[in-house]
């Protein structure tokens, strides 16, 4: 059996890894935005990509879903390669993979409960009210808002919006989560409410998780491990405190930059 090394040294087999990327390259004409970049991600692992503004963070996701391809590289998931996926495979994929995006995405005109039946009757598929109701409850219940059931977004505080956001996207109980800059915009309390939630919510449904963001605070809180991108590669990678205390100059220049 293949085996890898992960970050506390210890064997893993391969079937363990959900998202496999090797060294892909990907320009916009003449603006080379990745270069080189190579990950595996664990099944149930949170994997933070700090990184500072317009580093292809953001193209790096898009390349996992199949919404961009790579020009050079391979991007697997689940063992299958992405850009081979015929149309059937990644809407398959892409109802395993969730995606928290930085407004929330919630429907105005619906009500959070009207909002959360979204994906399970127009995604699963799923007609039995009772099991609608049930997974509704479920998922309010871990995000702490079984009260706003009834209330329509303009209601709710960002953190709030924020929170519907994520248990819609959870409902569906998806097997990777993918967010894109969770706590941007929100004040450093409920920073922190959302980055406590998206560790609580990877220990309730042992998803493995994606997360790109400029906060340091939200790394040290949600990552199991940290990959830092800089023009286009990863530059280093470890635990928060690792990264943190590195003597590394590179790494300690980003440190000083972003905090
Ligand atoms: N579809 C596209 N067509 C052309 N250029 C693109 C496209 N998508 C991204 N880019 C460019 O790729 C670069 C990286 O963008 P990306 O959104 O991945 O950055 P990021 O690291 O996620 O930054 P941020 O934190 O600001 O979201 C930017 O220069 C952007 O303009």
């Amino acid at each position: 059996m293949e085996t890898f090394i992960n970050n506390n040294g210890e064997n893993g087999a391969m079937e363990d890894i959900v998202v496999e990327i090797s060294h892909i390259k990907k320009a916009f004409g003449v603006n080379e935005v990745l270069k080189d970049i190579s990950v595996c991600v664990k099944r149930s692992e949170n994997v933070v990509v700090l990184g500072k503004s317009g580093q292809g963070k953001s193209v790096t996701i898009q390349c996992i879903v199949g919404l961009l391809t790579p020009d050079e590289g391979s991007v697997k998931v689940f063992g299958k390669e992405v850009s081979e996926m015929s149309d059937a495979e990644l809407k398959d994929l892409r109802t395993k993979v969730g995606f928290l995006f930085q407004s929330g995405a919630l429907y105005d005109s619906m009500t959070v409960r009207e909002n959360l039946e979204f994906p399970l009757t127009r995604v699963l598929k799923i007609k039995d009210q009772k099991e609608i109701d049930k997974r509704v409850e479920e998922v309010l219940d871990g995000v702490g808002l079984l009260d706003a059931v009834d209330k329509l977004p303009c209601d709710l505080s960002g953190g709030m919006r924020k929170r519907v956001g994520l248990a819609r996207t959870m409902i569906v109980k998806p097997e990777i989560m993918l967010y894109d800059e969770p706590t941007t915009g929100l004040d450093p309390i409920t920073s922190r409410e959302i980055s406590e939630l998206i560790l609580h919510m990877q220990k309730r449904y042992k998803t493995t998780s994606i997360i790109i963001t400029h906060d340091m605070e939200c790394a040290k809180i949600t990552a199991d491990r940290v990959l830092i991108m800089n023009d286009g590669m990863y530059i280093a990678e470890g635990s928060f405190d690792e990264l943190k205390n590195s003597e590394d100059i590179k790494i300690k220049a980003f440190f000083n930059e972003t905090t």
